[in-house]
């Protein structure tokens, strides 16, 4: 399996400020890397990097296999990109704004490709539709369509769906999955968990700098954390008592449930049997929003030593 992107040490500064920090990624052909951090961690930066919109201060790489420094052009050609704005022309219809992108990337057979892409995306019913009345997950769908109009091999897009209701979202989904099996490669910002989960790939990025990357359980392992499941009454007291005892991390309600985080071999544990003596709790694996919160944590930590 070839890798689709390829990047070394990559820095961007926007005047005097350190945006994005030695950035190193690996992404294997056809597969789904969900790029997370907080806002304004240099997400979209780097995006721009990999698909030639930006060029890096520094570092090498390469994008489908051309050079990312020299060959930019090369790489545009076959990324598709959707922004986190992006946009469609309100008063035209659904078809009509494929039909006006696919003349300005001069595709030829434009009809046949819209038609496809159309039915690709389940938009066939809504081609006449306006667009500016199409509902936030179909914009999102047509947004989608619009960078596949020029069969990309490369798809980054930078919060697809923000703001989409999660029915819409899992759908969305789906279709990524469906063009990660025909070999395209998908980096997708997301501050959704449950989209992180549906990832191949993950990587972490805090203010710059690349905190985790790899598969989830491979991420998880390596925070060395451990959770446990409580249940019982006074869910909501037992909270307030952990918070700030030996051995307690991080607390995470889920309705009636709390989830107790502390690091493996620490004494999370005992803790948790002297003030829980009346609930009941199992070991589970730790959740991702843990993990993030625990290596953004470590990272505050670090930077102001
Ligand atoms: N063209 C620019 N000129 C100057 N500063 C910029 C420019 N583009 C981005 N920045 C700054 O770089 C930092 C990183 O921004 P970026 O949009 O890459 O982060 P992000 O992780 O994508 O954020 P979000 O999750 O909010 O979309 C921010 O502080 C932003 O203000």
């Amino acid at each position: 399996m070839s890798n689709a992107i390829e990047v070394r040490h990559l820095n961007k500064y926007f005047a005097q400020r350190h945006i994005v920090k030695d950035l190193s990624l690996t992404i294997e052909q056809g597969k789904i890397c969900g790029f997370l951090g907080p806002n304004g961690s240099g997400k979209t930066t780097s995006i721009r990097m990999l698909c030639g919109l930006l060029t890096p201060d520094s570092g090498t790489g390469q994008c489908l296999g051309h050079d990312l420094i020299n060959n930019y052009a090369a790489i545009k050609k076959q990324t598709g990109y959707m922004t986190q704005h992006f946009s469609l022309w309100k008063k035209l219809s659904v078809r009509a704004n494929l039909r006006f992108l696919a003349r300005l990337h001069r595709l030829t057979a434009a009809g046949k490709r819209v038609d496809d892409v159309l039915e690709q995306m389940g938009l066939t019913q809504r081609q006449h539709q306006l667009a500016g009345n199409l509902s936030g997950g179909w914009k999102q769908r047509l947004a989608l369509a619009a960078a596949l109009l020029h069969r990309p091999k490369l798809l980054l897009l930078d919060e697809p769906t923000a703001g989409v209701d999660p029915n819409a979202r899992r759908e969305f989904w789906h279709i990524l999955h469906q063009l990660a099996e025909q070999g395209i490669t998908i980096l997708v910002s997301t501050h959704y968990m449950d989209e992180a989960e549906r990832c191949h790939q993950l990587a972490y990025l805090c203010w710059g700098t690349l905190l985790a990357t790899g598969d989830i359980p491979s991420i998880i392992a390596r925070q060395n954390l451990q959770t446990w499941q409580v249940r019982g009454e006074n869910i909501h007291w037992l909270e307030n008592t952990l918070r700030g005892k030996p051995g307690i991390q991080y607390l995470t309600r889920l309705g009636n449930v709390l989830h107790v985080t502390g690091g493996r071999g620490d004494v999370t544990e005992q803790t948790l049997r002297w003030h829980g003596k009346h609930h009941q709790f199992i070991s589970v694996e730790t959740g991702l929003e843990d993990i993030f919160s625990h290596l953004l944590n470590q990272y505050e930590q670090q930077e102001v030593k």
